[in-house]
């Protein structure tokens, strides 16, 4: 019995484009009716549930008449433009048949990464949720970039996961979960039953996506589960062909994979810093520096020997050692134009340095995570 998904309140489930777009031929109302159905039997019983539908591109392709799916940005956002319609449609007409009113939530990166608006999608979710909607979510594709893209909707399901403080996170894939090896290229690999989110050896059996219609693949899917796993959430990647796959999940049925939180849940404002994707900019830091983020205090500037990136005060930074290595994130008390002029130097200097000091630390250690 798995407990982890049985006793779980608040769900994300989240689809792939193979799936909802039955391997890109256009959107399949049978598996959206399936999974509306089965949605439908998990609200009746109480769980909260929101749903992450990738498909938006592959059903714009198919709309348009495309076979080859475009490189060109300008004609993947078309695609997405048109698509996220049929999608939506899709969605509202068929939960309708089922009681349930859908809700749709388009995001970026952007949206997550600036705390205001974080704070607002959490509690528009929230309402959402309390009104008994399913709210819909996809990567608001037409106004992104490559750059600044989640790109996969995996990475985007764990974010999601975690801004709602969701119990469990279930990956309709369209294999039975995570094998040893892909199973498409390798004929012996077997299924893994379950296993902590933060093992890291199954980064290295997961690789990339299994048809040109999905991005990401199966290792995007196990990043996820590490991600989810950050605020309590437990990851299950199961197969959306399966009979009922979401039913029997959430009665705690061992199918699929399952990737289980072990670590308390992050306090919410550290969370946030964990799920900045893209960061304003890095603060070298040297090894007394690194010693003591390590015991739990806060950075100095008389630890920083150099400062990359233009940033303003207050935004996420990263916090590295002289090889690059990532050791802790948070929130400048300086810019990065402030921070060059004081890097290196005692705190007793900071106001001569700046002609005021704010604070006597760069980032307070309740601003910062270590990684
Ligand atoms: N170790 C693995 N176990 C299972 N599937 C894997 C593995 N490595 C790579 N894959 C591939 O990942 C694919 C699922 O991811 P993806 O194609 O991105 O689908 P989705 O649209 O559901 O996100 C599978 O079809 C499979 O070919
Ligand atoms: N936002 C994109 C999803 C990207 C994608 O293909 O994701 P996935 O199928 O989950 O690997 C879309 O709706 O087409």
């Amino acid at each position: 019995m798995r407990q982890q998904i049985a006793n779980s309140h608040r769900l994300v489930v989240k689809v792939g484009s193979a799936l909802v777009t039955n391997n890109g031929k256009g959107l399949s109302s049978e598996f959206i009716n399936d999974c509306a159905r089965q949605i439908a039997v998990l609200r009746a019983a109480g769980r909260e549930v929101l749903l992450v539908s990738s498909g938006a591109i592959a059903a714009g392709m198919q709309r348009l008449g495309w076979v080859v799916r475009p490189h060109a940005m300008h004609d993947l956002q078309a695609a997405a433009a048109v698509g996220q319609m049929g999608l939506a449609q899709a969605y509202d007409s068929t939960f309708a048949q089922h009681g349930l009113q859908v809700a749709q939530i388009l995001l970026t990166h952007a949206d997550l990464a600036d705390r205001v608006r974080y704070l607002n999608a959490r509690s528009t979710l929230n309402t959402l949720l309390a009104l008994g909607a399913i709210p819909i979510i996809n990567e608001n594709d037409t106004v992104v970039t490559d750059e600044i893209k989640f790109g996969d909707n995996d990475t985007l399901g764990a974010l999601v996961a975690n801004l709602v403080e969701a119990d469990a996170l279930i990956i309709l894939t369209d294999q039975n979960g995570l094998y040893t090896a892909d199973p498409r290229r390798d004929a012996t690999a077997t299924l893994v039953s379950d296993g902590r989110a933060d093992d890291r050896r199954f980064e290295a059996m997961a690789g990339g996506a299994g048809s040109s219609i999905s991005r990401g693949g199966m290792i995007t899917k196990v990043r996820a589960a590490q991600r989810a796993a950050r605020s309590g959430a437990h990851t299950l990647i199961v197969s959306g062909h399966a009979p009922d796959a979401l039913i029997s999940a959430s009665r705690g049925e061992a199918i699929g994979t399952l990737l289980y939180a072990t670590e308390s849940p992050l306090a919410a404002r550290k969370q946030w810093l964990a799920d900045h994707l893209q960061l304003a900019g890095s603060l070298i830091l040297d090894d007394g520096a690194i010693q003591a983020l390590t015991s739990g205090r806060s950075l100095l500037p008389v630890g920083v020997t150099s400062v990359e990136g233009e940033f303003g005060r207050g935004a996420v930074v990263a916090c590295r050692s002289h090889e690059g290595r990532e050791v802790a994130r948070g929130l400048a008390n300086y810019s990065s134009v402030e921070a060059r002029r004081i890097a290196g130097r005692g705190t007793q200097d900071i106001e001569t340095l700046l002609g005021y000091m704010d604070s006597a630390e760069l980032i307070h250690r309740d601003n910062l995570i270590l990684l």
